[in-house]
């Protein structure tokens, strides 16, 4: 089963603020970002291809509102606290954190944990602290991954390496791998690379090559857990990324990276129709 993952990262931000969305007003956001794709994405059958959508917290209601009878859309937010709210133990004390059961309650199914933004900001925090630990992103990480898990949130957990990183890769990753996924079910959890050296603007993105090779050293790490490409997946490289067996779905963010960049629901069907098609003829 394929299974393509979308985070809005903050695309609801308004363009006369210097953010993207150019969509929506901010208050529907969430509703019409589901509104605009649950139907088309009917098209597909849920044996073959799962799709999940990461939005901020303040648009979760409204894009769970809008979901229709057999919606394909898994709901999902960006990320859970450390720690949880827990019967007989923290009753909630929790500002400004996003505990599991909070957002297990809300109706989330999934949750991305580890985008290369959530580790910077981690690694921010600790560097201010003058910690040079430079696994201490990872436990906190596996702490968040294991309070998702046990609230039944399905989990996208992200790994990548900087460009400082990239000629330990092995080490980067396999770290990320081993101390992220400690004592956690991993039937719960799908990772997500993303090459964080390539990601951005004049960036030289990863090729077919670097990714298969970058796949099955996690898959032969994790006894075969499925990753996906967070790179991210886009119009470019969908037919490149289907060819690539050993590649299970992709993490779309921008759909569009030049003009008036953003996201725009109808690209992104037009993504997930390149991706599946490809990946339809690799069956065949
Ligand atoms: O979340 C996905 C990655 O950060 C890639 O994002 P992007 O495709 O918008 O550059």
């Amino acid at each position: 089963m394929k299974h393509i993952y979308l985070n809005l990262k903050r695309f609801d931000v308004p363009a006369e603020l210097g953010g993207v969305n150019r969509i929506a007003d901010i208050r529907t956001w969430g509703s019409y970002i589901v509104r605009e794709t649950q139907e088309k994405l009917k098209a597909y059958a849920q044996k073959d291809v799962e799709f999940a959508m990461f939005f901020p917290e303040a648009h979760l209601f409204s894009a769970l509102e809008a979901k229709t009878e057999g919606s394909p859309v898994q709901v999902g937010c960006q990320g859970v606290f450390r720690t949880d709210v827990q019967p007989g133990g923290n009753f909630g004390a929790f500002t400004t954190g996003r505990p599991a059961a909070a957002m297990k309650a809300a109706g989330c199914e999934a949750v991305i944990i580890g985008h290369c933004e959530e580790r910077n900001n981690l690694n921010g925090i600790l560097a201010e602290a003058g910690c040079k630990d430079t696994n201490a992103v990872n436990r906190i990480l596996n702490q968040e991954i294991k309070c998702a898990v046990a609230q039944g949130l399905k989990v996208l957990y992200c790994i990548g390496e900087r460009s400082e990183e990239q000629e330990q890769w092995q080490d980067v990753l396999g770290e990320q791998l081993e101390i992220g996924l400690q004592d956690v079910d991993k039937n719960m959890v799908a990772i997500a690379y993303e090459p964080v050296w390539s990601i951005g603007p004049g960036k030289t993105p990863a090729d077919k090559e670097y990714i298969t090779k970058i796949a099955r050293f996690v898959k032969e790490k994790t006894e075969g857990m499925d990753i996906v490409y967070g790179g991210g997946l886009k119009q470019d490289n969908a037919a490149m990324l289907a060819s690539i067996p050993e590649i299970d779905g992709g993490l779309i963010a921008l759909t569009r990276f030049q003009g008036e960049i953003g996201y725009y629901p109808e690209e992104y069907l037009e993504i997930i129709s390149l991706y599946m098609k490809e990946a339809g003829k690799q069956e065949d």
